[in-house]
């Protein structure tokens, strides 16, 4: 099958300026990256690390300096109009609503771009508005939604011509936490009923670890990791955590090989050992554990995905 997303060295400078002179930046720095149909793609990065660069060239609203892009199988700026039928984008920031008008009639302007048949159109509104429960603010006006409703309506408007590919930029910047686990949960159901493909740029690691089962880090307009989550951990050496509670009150778990201890609490009955997922394995510290201490639970944890990006980007520092 064809590729969602294709690009082969994409690169994007501009010229910025630095005092009185002028120099090159290179905001996408040679990428080369394929998305399949149907893939959950997070795109993360620091603050002017590309991300915004690469999808603006995705969606064909800037030119590349060089390298070459497909996505739904078109060339973004050459069949840019043709491209808008088979791709959603929601920029977090800015708003493809009608600021003055109803949010249905901003429903109604975008299918009529769209050119939806108008039975279509109906059955996609309904069934969006009902998924995203819109029903009690269809008739707002968009500059008096809340933050949580904007955010809906722009995801529903992106989605109106039930596009192959939807770009998010940001979904759920500024979201509490009630209004992103819902946004988060549309997106899922979106994903397994249509088989939509999702790439989005997050600094909200939560998004990421709920969302998308790719995860692409972009450091300096360079891709600096492809893969899962889970190798995302691995790759910058991020630590397990081993969390024992003990029958008895003990000394500090310390000497275990190749784990660290972390922490006692309460008189020792409850003890956390970190440990290199690449150097050993949670069976054996818990054996080496076990030989010392009679252990009545124990939960092992993930390195915290937070702690893992903000390696990634020190390293390359
Ligand atoms: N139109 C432009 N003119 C000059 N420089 C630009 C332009 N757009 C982006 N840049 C620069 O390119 C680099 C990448 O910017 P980009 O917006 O793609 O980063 P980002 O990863 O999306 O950042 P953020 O997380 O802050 O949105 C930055 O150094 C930025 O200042």
């Amino acid at each position: 099958m064809s590729a969602i997303v294709e690009t082969a060295g994409l690169t994007r400078e501009f010229t910025v300026r630095d005092g009185v002179r002028r120099r090159r930046l290179t905001a996408v720095d040679d990428l080369t990256v394929r998305i399949e149909p149907g893939e959950a793609v997070g795109y993360i990065g620091a603050n002017g690390a590309g991300k915004s660069t690469t999808i603006k060239m995705l969606a064909g609203i800037l030119v590349p300096t060089s390298g070459t892009v497909t996505t739904c199988g078109l060339r973004p700026v050459r069949d840019r109009r043709r491209l808008a039928r088979r791709i959603g984008v929601v920029f977090g920031q800015r708003s493809q609503l009608w600021w003055d008008l109803p949010v249905r009639e901003s429903f109604r302007i975008l299918a009529a771009i769209h050119a939806l048949p108008a039975t279509v159109e109906r059955a996609r509104t309904e069934e969006l508005v009902e998924r995203l429960e819109m029903a009690d603010f269809l008739a707002t006006p968009v500059r008096q939604l809340s933050l949580g409703q904007r955010m809906r309506a722009e995801v529903a408007a992106a989605l109106l011509h039930a596009p192959r590919l939807v770009i998010l930029d940001e979904p759920t910047i500024g979201l509490d936490v009630l209004s992103k686990q819902r946004l988060r949960e549309f997106l899922i159901a979106m994903r397994r009923t249509d088989g939509t493909t999702l790439l989005l740029t997050t600094h909200d690691m939560g998004d990421v670890e709920r969302l998308c089962d790719r995860v692409l880090v972009v450091d300096h307009g360079r891709l600096a990791y492809d893969g899962d989550l889970a190798g995302l951990g691995r790759t910058t050496g991020a630590e397990r955590v081993l969390v024992v509670h003990l029958a008895a009150p003990s000394p500090d778990l310390t000497g275990i090989p190749v784990a660290r201890h972390l922490s006692s609490e309460a008189h020792g009955l409850r003890q956390s050992l970190a440990f290199d997922a690449e150097a050993t394995t949670a069976a054996r510290v818990f054996a080496a554990v076990a030989e010392r201490a009679e252990i009545l639970d124990f939960t092992v944890e993930e390195p915290d995905i937070e702690d893992v990006v903000r390696r990634i980007y020190a390293a390359r520092r």
